[in-house]
């Protein structure tokens, strides 16, 4: 068995699993955001009285956060009633950031778990060697009544990565490059674990880049194998126990994939599709007019840092604009300390408070008709973020910072460059 059918195993009280098996399975954690109010409703209808586990469950209100409509402040108010009379330990309110960047820095994500939350990008936290997976709210309400769900096991895709990146190059790259050539109906209800010299010692954010990414080519979930890192990071924010599957030796895969990224340029996806993928050396010169750093994709720390390391000192082009939304709250702060957000600012960049925004269009930063907009973001379909006449290119920060400083896409590591040479 691998890692991945593993933990479902141990949750569904069994020896051995295999690939198409239906199992029942304990969850070990779920988040609803504030798209789900429907989950509520459902909970109702289903019967529901008193959630499985209220230490198990988090609300977090962060894709319309702060509310930008009367109807979404109406949602907030009705799942704020909710998480009270249930008395939910876990309630992530409008000051706190997008969940799949709040639940690991809360402490609730760890290796072996069954994390399910009502967004698609739940695969992130494979990052951790946690089973991730996102949930309608019919399966949810049916979690918060039961704290129990099926789940067909799945096959498992192998991605092995190796090589070293060039500098300028960046995890977002790796996993767009990944997806450009294996596209977007690659790995449909399947797992994909990630592997390889690249992935052994990568940080947490990367990681969470990689793996956040792999629903962009239908992944049921994504898996990398916890290394020091991973482990220092949850164990600082948990007592929580975990144990750390092994894949046997002669698990066999459903595909595998091998990919060397010591050449790889800075990639892009091109509109309209997030497997639309260039090298940027195919798409340089296209002219920018706002971008966008932020989400569970490209919100962290280490991608503001990207965009710093740039933009330090100098002033983005006077005909693009820089929408910047740290993906936490913590994040904000970190970045606050590091003067990255004060050195941004003056730089241009628009600062939102922490929450999706942009990233789908809600608010803090919409297109309009014929706008074209690079992004650290993980969708480029027409209208993800307002009209659906914009033309939207998904890159790295590093890649997003470069552009806003020339004013058309601008191979990031010939600015780095010059930034060095100039140090
Ligand atoms: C919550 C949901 C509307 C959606 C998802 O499930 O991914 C959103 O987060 C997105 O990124 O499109
Ligand atoms: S930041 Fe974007 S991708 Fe992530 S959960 Fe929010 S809307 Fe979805």
């Amino acid at each position: 068995m691998h890692a991945i059918q593993k933990i479902l195993a141990k949750a569904a009280g069994k020896e051995k699993v295999q690939a198409g098996e239906i199992v029942n399975c304990k969850i070990d954690f779920a988040e609803i955001n504030d798209l789900y109010l429907q989950t509520v409703y459902s909970f109702y209808e289903m019967g529901g009285k008193e959630v499985w586990d209220n230490e198990k469950i988090a609300f977090v209100f962060d894709h319309y956060s702060p509310a930008p409509t009367i109807k979404t402040a109406q949602n907030h108010k009705e799942m704020r009633a909710f998480a009270k009379e249930q008395n939910l330990k876990y309630h992530f309110d409008i000051n706190a950031g997008v969940c799949h960047q709040v639940m690991p820095e809360a402490g609730v994500v760890w290796p072996g778990m069954i994390l399910v939350a009502t967004d698609s990008h739940t695969t992130t936290h494979g990052a951790f060697g946690a089973f991730g997976t996102g949930l309608g709210a019919t399966d949810m309400a049916t979690v918060l009544i039961s704290g129990e769900l099926w789940f067909r096991v799945p096959e498992v895709i192998k991605i092995e990565i190796n090589g070293q990146l060039q500098k300028g190059v960046y995890a977002k790259d790796v996993i767009l490059h990944i997806l450009g050539k294996l596209k977007a109906d690659a790995a449909v209800y399947k797992a994909v674990e990630f592997s390889g010299s690249y992935v052994e010692d990568l940080g947490v954010a990367e990681r969470m880049t990689i793996c956040n990414m792999a629903v962009e080519m239908g992944a049921k979930t994504a898996y990398m194998k916890p290394n020091h890192k991973v482990i220092e990071y949850v164990q600082a924010r948990t007592d929580q126990e975990f144990i750390i599957q092994e894949t046997d030796e002669d698990f066999e895969y459903a595909e595998t994939h091998v990919f060397d990224v010591s050449q790889l340029s800075p990639q892009l996806a091109v509109p309209h599709s997030v497997d639309n993928v260039r090298s940027i050396e195919e798409v340089e010169k296209v002219k920018i007019d706002q971008a966008f750093i932020g989400s569970c994709t490209g919100g962290r720390l280490e991608d503001i840092e990207q965009a710093y390391k740039i933009l330090d000192g100098k002033k983005i082009h006077p005909d693009t604009r820089l929408v910047i939304i740290p993906a936490s709250t913590e994040v904000y702060q970190k970045a606050i300390e590091m003067g990255y957000v004060q050195s941004l600012m003056t730089a241009g960049a628009t600062f939102a408070a922490s929450g999706c925004g942009p990233c789908l269009g809600t608010h803090a930063g919409l297109l309009t008709e014929g706008e074209v907009c690079i992004t650290a973001t993980n969708r480029n379909f027409p209208g993800r973020m307002g009209s659906t006449g914009a033309q939207i290119y998904l890159g790295s920060p590093a890649s997003v910072a470069a552009a806003v400083l020339t004013g058309e896409i601008t191979d990031p590591r010939e600015v780095i460059k010059e930034v060095e040479a100039n140090a």
